[in-house]
């Protein structure tokens, strides 16, 4: 793992920075990880000393630092900073919330939407935190089923809510770009809580607005 400084400014800029960044030749970023991704770049035939493989090894370290950043978050931390006490009792939707995870078994991209539902009790959470929960866990290796339950987990722990629904839809790269090669299939996951397992009409409105 790089060190948490380089690992925070990848964070820092992701949204920003370009592939061709003025840095120097020499510039190392985690030697370990570097040279593992030398060392892949030979096993496949390729010449990691090529002009333009000179730098992919820094490259993959600090995008594959950027794509397992999760485990460093605390989606507790998160939440806590913008929960507000209101006397709200509507159900609560953030649909359509893009995020990438990579499956733990081939290390291959799978992406998509998730959908999160909760029914407050007298706390109402700010919205960008449910989408960056859903990073939280998106950014590790993942199952989907699994990365779908820890996100309901993580909110019915902490927003101390009625109920806590995630819908999340997914392309699955290693079913697309290898093995079974379909492309046009996707996978549903869901993990319904409290009020949301329990009450059919509950879980069935949450249904009925993320269709609409
Ligand atoms: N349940 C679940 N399975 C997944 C997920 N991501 C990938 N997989 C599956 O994990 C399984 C691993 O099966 P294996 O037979 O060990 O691996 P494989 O030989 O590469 O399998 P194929 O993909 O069928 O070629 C595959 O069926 C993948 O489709 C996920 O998020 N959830
Ligand atoms: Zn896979």
């Amino acid at each position: 793992m790089a060190d948490q400084s380089k690992l925070s400014t990848i964070l820092a800029h992701s949204h920003y920075a370009t592939s061709f960044e003025a840095e120097s030749d020499d510039e190392v970023y985690d030697e370990r990880k570097e040279s593992l991704v030398r060392s892949m770049l030979q096993e496949i035939g390729e010449d990691p000393n090529r002009q333009g493989l000179q730098r992919t090894p820094l490259r993959v370290a600090k995008a594959i630092d950027f794509l397992t950043s999760g485990y460093e978050l605390s989606a507790e931390e998160i939440i806590k900073k913008a929960l507000f006490e209101e006397d709200v009792r509507e159900m609560v939707i953030v649909r359509d919330i893009e995020f990438y995870s990579m499956c733990e078994h081939h290390m291959l991209p799978f992406f998509g939407h998730a959908h999160v539902g909760y029914l407050p009790q007298g706390k109402v959470v700010g919205l960008s935190k449910i989408a960056r929960v859903v990073d939280v866990f998106a950014r590790r290796l993942q199952v989907q089923e699994r990365l779908t339950s820890q996100v309901a987990d993580a909110l019915m722990e902490h927003l101390g809510a009625h109920g806590v629904a995630v819908v999340m839809e997914a392309s699955h790269t290693c079913m697309m770009m290898r093995g079974v090669q379909k492309q046009r299939s996707s996978t549903v996951s869901s993990a319904m809580r409290g009020t949301f397992q329990d009450d059919p009409r509950t879980r069935a409105e949450f249904m009925s607005f993320i269709k609409a």
